[in-house]
């Protein structure tokens, strides 16, 4: 069922003798590992200083650490639990199925593994993923139909959340309070499955390669596994997996819209050894033409549109083997 990373990547494989000397290459164990800010969101229902210490909160986790984690939010275990296991189902086929047969019903391109642009090992990903826009979920046909139920919930949750999550934000950077509402539809996040399959040169290649997210807001939901790291004041440190709790992290759009008030954090994941490690993350973003400016004066970005920005990160990725984000609209 794995996909034939070795195979199809051997002559990165074989040029790594040479890029090893890089220093990063051998940084692949951290040990540092840290317990992300942890805010429990019942507060919120709570009286008013209850909901403002956690509005506090949460508002100096995503200006210091730009990641933070959620307890008891909207999103029950349950659906959790079987978007877990609908999500395993659909990775366990064969992986002539998953890359020919278009087993979900998705656009083309949904199911994508390795990095086809990857120029050196650095660049590539040892994962495999399942990339679904939530106006396409509707196409996963009936033999999918309790994974499809289960996105369908998640979705909805998600979207609930992370949209009451951009408001209070939001309003401590002068965003108008119905940006959120006006902006992003129920079609226009996206989820990711993710797989990441054992591998054997764990130490030489990456699960996940370091990266920010292109969304505004984007919502993890790890297994027990770990292997999830963070770039914070100079160094990579490790996430460690919390059961009850799932990651948050302040997405490319954020940054801008807070005029860098917020940080879109560069993460990674490290390639299991023995184990396979799942992970679902959803992804807020707005309609392709959204602009994002930011209130904050002198802006430091100039004005732009999500589909201009997505364009751009297409364009690196194709020409670099990696995104350059937010930077291209720095004034
Ligand atoms: O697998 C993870 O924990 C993180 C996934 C991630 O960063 C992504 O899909 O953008
Ligand atoms: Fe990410």
């Amino acid at each position: 069922m794995d996909p034939p990373f070795h195979e199809k990547y051997k002559p990165l494989f074989n040029n790594c003798v040479i890029l090893s000397k890089h220093k990063d290459d051998f940084l692949m164990n951290v040990d540092e590992e840290c317990e992300l800010p942890l805010i429990d969101l019942q507060r919120l229902t709570l009286n008013y200083s209850e909901r403002e210490q956690c509005v506090k909160e949460m508002r100096q986790a995503a200006r210091e650490w730009g990641f933070f984690q959620v307890v008891n939010h909207w999103v029950p275990q349950e659906i959790l639990k079987s978007i877990q296991l609908e999500q395993r189902k659909a990775f366990h086929h064969p992986f002539s199925k998953k890359a020919e047969e278009n087993i979900l019903n998705l656009s083309a391109n949904s199911y994508r593994w390795g990095n086809p642009r990857a120029t050196c090992l650095r660049q590539l990903s040892w994962s495999e993923a399942f990339h679904i826009p939530l106006t396409d979920s509707s196409r996963i046909g009936d033999a999918y139909k309790s994974l499809r139920a289960s996105i369908e919930a998640f979705a909805t949750t998600a979207a609930k959340l992370t949209k009451d999550m951009a408001e209070i934000l939001a309003e401590d950077v002068g965003v108008s309070s119905t940006f959120f509402q006006e902006n992003c539809l129920p079609g226009t996040s996206y989820l990711r499955m993710n797989r990441y399959p054992p591998c054997p040169f764990s130490s030489k290649v990456f699960g996940l390669m370091p990266h920010t997210d292109s969304s505004l807001l984007t919502i993890v939901n790890q297994d027990q596994i770990g292997g999830l790291q963070l770039w914070k004041n100079g160094r990579w440190i490790n996430v460690k997996p919390n059961p009850e709790a799932l990651v948050i992290n302040i997405g490319d759009l954020f940054q801008a819209l807070s005029n860098d008030v917020y940080k879109s954090i560069k993460h990674r994941v490290l390639a299991p050894q023995q184990d396979e490690r799942f992970s679902l993350a959803f992804f807020y973003c707005p309609t392709c033409d959204t602009e994002i400016e930011s209130c904050i004066k002198p802006s430091m970005y100039r004005k732009f549109t999500f589909g201009e920005f997505m364009e751009q990160v297409r364009k690196d990725t194709q020409a670099t083997g990696s995104k350059v984000g937010v930077s291209r609209f720095l004034m």
